[in-house]
């Protein structure tokens, strides 16, 4: 299977290098200064789960690829819509589409424009970062990717294919039937998760140790879920316990890519994660007072560090 890596930072850079390490055609398509950085050192992994580097295959324009089947679209979501002529390209040949991105929004672009038949629904658990010469660092164990299809218009030779290529990189795979359910526990996790860390700027041990925070992060699940419900979710019974066993579960190390932004001075994906939630509430009349309380605080860092 041909893969193509759009968007090789710590989540495509990360997956990528793993199915190429697996005997896969990777390529990844990227922009100049990615393109050049990776050509100079290759594209260097630290892992918990073991260092290792590949010389990377890197294109700068869908011209240079003969026949993507899979792209992996793993860029952030204030990138995607400038990205839209590059994967509508990739799609005319033929490429059936993963998005690992975090949130739901991004489902409609996707959907919108190639339909079912060309776009998977995906998520990822993942902890990776990239450092200051952008090799990827991935602190915690967590690797797993799930996928799956929206309708019934991918074939399940290809689903799996995919899920072949990503078991034998070593990663842990989920081929769902019920993807956009999973997306959403997904978004409800990273949404809270992510509100948390990153007011508190710290990871979620600090946070469970303090009963008011805590108690803070109780009020962000329960808006979250209620949204989820208002929207028609089919969500597991207790979702909002279940929610909460997660966070007690995971390293007291553990934060969120939207914390780990804010530190480096990133622009962040706060309208996609936290806005889209407070806009959903506010299309079905959930108060969502707390995710806004989040938003509000974390908005003068939208665009970088406020100068
Ligand atoms: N990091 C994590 O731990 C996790 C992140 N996620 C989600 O995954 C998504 C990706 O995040 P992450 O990997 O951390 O982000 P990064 O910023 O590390 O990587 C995104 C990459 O996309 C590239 N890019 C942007 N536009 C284009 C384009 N038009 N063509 C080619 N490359 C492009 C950027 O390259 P350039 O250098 O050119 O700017 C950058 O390398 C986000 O939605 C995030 O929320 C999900 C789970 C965990
Ligand atoms: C919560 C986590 C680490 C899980 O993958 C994540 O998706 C993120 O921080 O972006």
């Amino acid at each position: 299977m041909n893969i193509v890596v759009l968007g090789a930072g710590a989540v495509g850079g990360y997956f990528g290098a793993k199915l190429a390490k697996a005997g896969y055609s990777v390529q990844f398509l990227v922009r100049k200064n990615r393109y050049e950085q990776l050509r100079e050192r290759g594209l260097q992994i630290e892992s918990v789960h073991g260092n290792f580097t590949i010389q990377p295959q890197l294109i700068l324009s869908t011209f240079d690829i003969e026949v993507p089947q899979l792209v992996i679209v793993a860029l952030k979501n204030y990138h995607l819509q400038a990205a839209l002529p590059q994967i509508s390209a990739l799609v005319r040949n033929g490429a059936i589409v993963l998005p690992l991105l975090n949130g739901v929004q991004h489902m409609n672009i996707l959907l919108d424009a190639y339909g079912s038949s060309s776009v998977l629904g995906g998520t990822c658990y993942i902890e990776t970062t990239l450092n200051p010469m952008g090799d990827i660092i991935h602190t915690s164990s967590l690797q797993h990717v799930v996928f799956g299809q929206i309708g019934d218009g991918i074939s399940e030779s290809f689903l799996s294919q995919v899920e072949d290529a990503f078991r034998k990189s070593t990663v842990q795979v989920t081929a769902s039937s019920s993807i956009m359910i999973e997306m959403w526990k997904k978004y409800l996790f990273l949404c809270t998760f992510s509100a948390i860390t990153a007011t508190t700027r710290q990871p979620i041990g600090v946070v469970r140790a303090d009963p008011v925070t805590l108690h803070f992060l109780e009020d962000l699940i329960a808006e979250s879920v209620s949204v989820a419900n208002a929207n028609g979710i089919e969500l597991p019974e207790h979702i909002q316990e279940l929610l909460m066993q997660q966070f007690l579960a995971v390293p007291a190390s553990m934060t969120s890519s939207l914390h780990r932004d804010l530190e480096k001075g990133l622009r962040l994906e706060i309208d996609s994660i936290q806005g889209a939630m407070i806009e959903m509430g506010r299309t079905y009349g959930i108060p969502t007072p707390s995710l806004a309380a989040v938003f509000a605080l974390l908005h003068p860092y939208k665009d970088g560090l406020p100068s």
